[in-house]
């Protein structure tokens, strides 16, 4: 019986927080580098768009031909996991976004939902508060740096965590946070700063990738 190889798992390296999710991935005994071209992204199991500025992002993924094979990449629906920016790349629908994010003509789309850039920049810019992710016991730290939070879902997302429903967190409360559509995991907040190596977040993409490999295997 052949052992399924290893995964190995691309974080795009235009901008953002790229070594924090190598790191991430690293600790959990997975094979991970930086993704630039389209021909390293063929070869990914799995993909991580990391937080950052979504603007620049977008705009570099555009310039270095990356969007379309990024487009293909979710529709043919691998694994991706995408964190602040990268929740805002991924998103179908911006609110106070840039003209190029509205449009869509710097996105990579695929997630029906609507995100709000910057969400909480309003009232902080950068906090903490724990997050209690669907089917966990224990809540994971979740770190928020000017990030976007998810306004409304479509009928294939389901939602797997929000900022708790207390007074305290004013207009934070009850804001959805962490979303999976298919193979598509996105969170508002950086769990590979708030969590760091181990992360829950970080083990659910290699439990989609282990998914997506058992589909491909047909078993
Ligand atoms: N920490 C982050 O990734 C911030 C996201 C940033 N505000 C954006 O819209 O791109």
């Amino acid at each position: 019986m052949s052992r399924p190889t290893a995964p190995y798992v691309g974080v795009l390296a235009l901008q953002g927080d790229v070594r924090e999710h190598v790191a991430a991935l690293t600790a959990l005994g997975v094979a991970a580098g930086p993704v630039r071209r389209p021909a390293e992204l063929d070869r990914c199991d799995g993909l991580v768009l990391p937080g950052g500025e979504s603007t620049t992002i977008g705009r570099l993924a555009r310039h270095f031909d990356m969007l379309a094979p990024l487009r293909a990449y979710v529709a043919a629906d691998r694994p991706v996991l995408g964190t602040c920016a990268g929740m805002v790349l991924l998103a179908d629908r911006v609110l106070d976004g840039t003209p190029a994010q509205q449009d869509g003509s710097e996105m990579v789309g695929g997630l029906d939902v609507t995100v709000r850039r910057n969400a909480f920049g309003r009232q902080v810019d950068s906090f903490e508060t724990p997050i209690l992710l669907h089917g966990a016991e224990v809540p994971v730290p979740g770190v928020f740096i000017r990030a976007p939070w998810v306004e409304s879902v479509g009928p294939g997302v389901e939602v797997l965590g929000r900022v708790e429903a207390s007074p305290a967190q004013g207009d934070a409360a009850g804001r959805i946070v962490a979303v999976r559509q298919g193979a598509v995991l996105a969170t508002s907040f950086h769990p590979e700063i708030g969590e760091g190596g181990g992360s829950v977040v970080h083990r659910l993409l290699l439990d989609v990738i282990d998914e997506a490999a058992s589909a491909a295997r047909g078993s």
